[in-house]
């Protein structure tokens, strides 16, 4: 087997009472994300169901599983696209019950998508500046008269943008259409502009696929380089395991939408139902 490179640290994660385990560091902190007993049904079909998680504040996390776990609507639960069936989900110790999609952004939860959501025929930074809107602080008639305050405003939006771009080193494309980009760049876009919202939790939907490993492997070192530099949380669906036990302190497994497993990289690769939920092991006795 090839050795897996690692970018995360040796945390050392330690159980809270929710049945989760977060990284010692933030043990003290309210947690970025819990859901407690949540769940969703289409039509009788329990696509996630006694979902319990519980993310520490600045906690690289994993949510792993086959096709057609419940992972994608996990995602969607999170940040409000669908109203759960049953249980509750809290961001940052805050229940949000009966909030929009919108509240909940305000909350602090960003997300990138599986298939790459991007306003293809903006430029690359007025694709970061959508993400940085909610922090335009000029009122109305500064911006239709051009008043002093809105030209300030818009040289800080610009310098943030360009700061934000040099996480990815992508400043040199600012001017160009994102839908002209290639596949990897436009994924690294989708984060930037995620970040730009300022979320306390970072959920990014198969950010590695389409990449090739060359990609992949910077693609981990950002992931964690983002953590330590925002101080913030993030959550990654992903089907490339390389990726998710290189970089990922806490991992949940999902199958048919329950929780199997929860623990560490070492911990999850050598569970025996999480082994059988991917390669299809026949349990003893079994045909
Ligand atoms: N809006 C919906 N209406 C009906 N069924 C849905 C809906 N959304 C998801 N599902 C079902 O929920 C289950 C979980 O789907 P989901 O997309 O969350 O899985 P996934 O783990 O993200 O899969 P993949 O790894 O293939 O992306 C599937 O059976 C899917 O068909």
């Amino acid at each position: 087997m090839t050795e897996v490179k690692r970018h995360r640290s040796d945390t050392k994660m330690v159980p809270v009472p929710s049945h989760s385990i977060v990284p010692e560091r933030d043990i003290n902190e309210i947690p970025v994300l819990e859901t407690r007993h949540l769940g969703i049904e289409f039509g009788g079909l329990k696509a996630v169901d006694d979902f319990n998680i519980t993310i520490g504040k600045t906690e690289i996390a994993g949510l792993i599983g086959p096709n057609g776990a419940g992972k994608t609507t996990v995602f969607n639960l999170l940040t409000k696209v669908y109203e759960p069936t049953s249980g509750a989900v809290l961001i940052d110790g805050k229940d949000l019950h009966g909030m929009s999609i919108v509240q909940a952004s305000r909350l602090g939860i960003a997300r990138t998508f599986q298939n790459i959501r991007l306003f293809d025929k903006m430029t690359v930074e007025e694709n970061v500046r959508i993400g940085l809107h909610n922090q335009i602080k000029y009122d109305m008639f500064s911006g239709i008269l051009r008043l002093p305050r809105y030209w300030k405003q818009e040289k800080r939006q610009h310098e943030r943008a360009m700061e934000l771009l040099d996480i990815f080193g992508m400043q040199d494309l600012a001017d160009e259409v994102s839908g002209s980009l290639p596949y990897g760049a436009q994924r690294r876009l989708e984060i930037v502009r995620a970040l730009a919202t300022d979320p306390k939790l970072l959920l990014l939907d198969e950010p590695a696929a389409g990449m090739n490993p060359h990609e992949t492997e910077e693609l981990m070192e950002n992931i964690a380089k983002i953590r330590d530099q925002f101080q913030i949380a993030i959550l990654l669906i992903e089907h490339d395991m390389s990726l998710v036990m290189g970089v990922c302190e806490g991992i949940c497994v999902l199958n048919f939408g329950k929780i199997i497993a929860k623990g560490t990289a070492d911990e999850i690769q050598a569970n025996p139902d999480v082994i059988e939920a991917y390669l299809g092991k026949k349990r003893e006795g079994g045909k």
